[in-house]
């Protein structure tokens, strides 16, 4: 028995393509205009002209492409997934917009009947085949006295709009106008050269259509225009630079043409994922779309595509560093984020970073390089509140400090030394800073023992230790310092809890030689009222205050309370209210 071929009801797949390839019915005119441009492109002798016409609920497409025989009408149209434009091997041939054979299917989109009326180059009389969606055809002679094609679709109801002159001048701009054939909508011309190729008088001149482009796609003027040119992908096109900050996360969308006909409006992952300050318009000879034309085909072309992207994007950078200086502050003050997260891949970004980036210091907003200069032994703090907690202290007692608590600023300055061997940055430890607090003269430290010992008791449940000291700035009463070693300490102290005896006495003969190293409460002797309380005398609140002291201080260096922090906390405060308020005993 004979093999029988699948009959395949038309309906069913437009409504699939429909369903799940196409995002909307207006790629009909795309699909068009691309068989267009293909048999023009066939044709191979130059020149090549679309026409397209609308009106009386019709959609007319007629072109001086390479046409086709009665012979290739039959085998061509009447079967689906059947393209004149693949080789043996099935690979797209090179010239050609389209290769899958489903692109006609999808005027069945918008109309139910579809007319080809074409005459090939290659001699033969003119055809007319006619299509109906629900899968049958009819071919017949046609009537065409040159070469070419012309497709015909009616509007469906329901699809007049698609069909409308307006929506087809629409649709023919937003796919067609970078198209290298001359296309007309009812006479009126839609195509021209890629803006950025466009000739103009001088760079300033091409700048300011650039940035005019720009902003008519994308409504904004460009912080500046990059040009993109990536031979291997046959890729030419600009990345204009946002003038506003974005949200690293936010998706950059690109506007992709490949072989001059637009891919899409929103094409993602064309750039690495830092150049999130940029946006794309390119057209691009070599990459592949995906079979529904609307996105790129992920492949090792992509990939080193994205990878020439990404460079041209850090060549300009570095040259914008040599060049104008100002203009690359203004750019990083707007896209920071990008730029540091360059940084950690890159020394040339690490440069940068190091010289045009301003931090936050302990003695104001400067650059990491001119803060090595002026404090060759800086400090930085991997955390804001770390940095807002101890700027002030250390900048009054001359160490400086740079704020690395933001996103990847700890690992940045970790890595300067890879630009220069010779920098070394360590983390602040917080307990170095009370060493160069100014100790009391030998009469006040001797005087303040009995405060002290007190003060000692007040705190001592909660593992800390007060030590009394003298240090700007003078308006902050307390300081409480958790040092690293300290919270060694501690986690040292809960695992010989969790530890057998074995280990307990390993981890105890560690913790011998790690030395007494508290997380300490400092009081500051030049505080006014921090010298008020270390006079209480006997009979005065100085738990309460030593406690209120302490709880002021974890709360002002953001340090986490714990429910012993919360009840001392709690108990100071309704200890000095009661203080406040309390009635002599005489007056009972
Ligand atoms: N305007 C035209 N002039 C000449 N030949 C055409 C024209 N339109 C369609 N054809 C022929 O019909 C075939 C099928 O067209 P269809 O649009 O379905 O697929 P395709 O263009 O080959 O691939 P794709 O699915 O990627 O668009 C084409 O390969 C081409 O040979």
């Amino acid at each position: 028995m004979a093999d029988q071929a699948f009959q395949v009801d038309l309906r069913g797949v437009v409504d699939l393509l429909s369903r799940h390839l196409y995002a909307s019915p207006r790629v009909y005119l795309r699909e068009l205009l691309q068989n267009a441009v293909d048999a023009i492109t066939a044709r191979g002798d130059g020149g090549g002209r679309v026409r397209v016409e609308t009106g009386g609920g019709a959609l007319r497409v007629h072109d001086d492409g390479v046409g086709l025989t009665a012979d290739e009408v039959h085998t061509l149209l009447a079967t689906i997934g059947r393209s004149s434009k693949r080789d043996e091997l099935g690979f797209a041939r090179h010239d050609f917009l389209g290769q899958f054979g489903i692109g006609l299917l999808s005027a069945f989109l918008v109309a139910d009947e579809i007319e080809v009326v074409t005459r090939s180059a290659r001699g033969g009389d003119a055809v007319r085949w006619t299509g109906r969606s629900e899968g049958s055809y009819r071919v017949e002679p046609g009537e065409r006295d040159e070469p070419g094609t012309t497709v015909t679709l009616r509007a469906r109801p329901g699809a007049g709009e698609l069909l409308s002159p307006p929506v087809v001048a629409e649709l023919a701009r937003t796919y067609g106008s970078l198209l290298p054939i001359e296309l007309t909508v009812d006479g009126a011309r839609v195509t021209g050269a890629p803006p950025w190729k466009e000739p103009h008088p001088d760079p300033a001149a091409r700048r300011r259509a650039l940035e005019a482009y720009c902003e008519e796609l994308y409504g904004f003027v460009p912080f500046d225009v990059v040009d993109l040119d990536v031979a291997e992908a046959g890729l030419s096109g600009v990345a204009f630079v946002l003038p506003q900050p974005v949200a690293p996360t936010a998706r950059a969308a690109h506007r992709v043409y490949l072989k001059r006909m637009l891919l899409a409006e929103g094409v993602e992952g064309l750039l690495p994922e830092w150049a999130f300050f940029a946006r794309c318009v390119v057209d691009a000879g070599e990459l592949r779309p995906t079979a529904s034309r609307e996105a790129l085909y992920e492949d090792e072309l992509l990939d080193a595509t994205r990878d020439a992207l990404g460079e041209a994007l850090r060549q300009w950078l570095v040259t914008l560093a040599q060049t104008d200086p100002p203009r690359l502050r203004g750019f990083l003050r707007l896209h920071h984020l990008g730029v540091k997260a360059m940084a950690l891949h890159d020394d040339d970004m690490l440069r940068i970073v190091d010289r045009w980036l301003e931090y936050e210091t302990s003695a104001g907003p400067m650059t990491l390089a001119e803060f090595r200069r002026r404090h060759p032994d800086g400090r930085f703090t991997t955390s804001v509140d770390e940095f807002r907690r101890l700027s002030a202290v250390a900048g009054a007692q001359g160490v400086g400090l740079v704020n690395a608590g933001y996103v990847h600023d700890a690992e940045i300055v970790e890595r300067l030394p890879a630009i220069d061997p010779d920098i070394a940055m360590a983390r602040l430890d917080a307990a170095e800073l009370a060493t160069t607090f100014g100790v009391l003269d030998p009469s006040t430290e001797l005087a303040l023992r009995p405060f002290l010992a007190a003060a000692q008791r007040a705190v001592e449940r909660l593992g800390c230790e007060v030590v009394v000291r003298d240090f700007d700035p003078a308006s902050l009463p307390a300081l409480f310092l958790s040092s690293r070693d300290a919270q060694f300490r501690e986690e040292l102290t809960r695992a010989k809890e969790r530890a057998g005896e074995l280990w307990a006495d390993v981890l105890g003969a560690v913790g011998a030689s790690a030395g007494i190293d508290r997380p300490q409460l400092v009081l500051n002797h030049r505080n006014p009222l921090t010298r008020r309380i270390t006079a209480l005398g006997d009979g005065g609140p100085v738990d309460v205050a030593v406690q209120a002291l302490y709880g002021q201080a974890l709360l002002l260096g953001h340090h986490p309370l714990r429910p012993a922090d919360t009840a001392v906390l709690n108990r100071s405060f309704i200890g000095l209210l009661e203080w406040a308020v309390h009635t002599p005993e005489g007056d009972q």
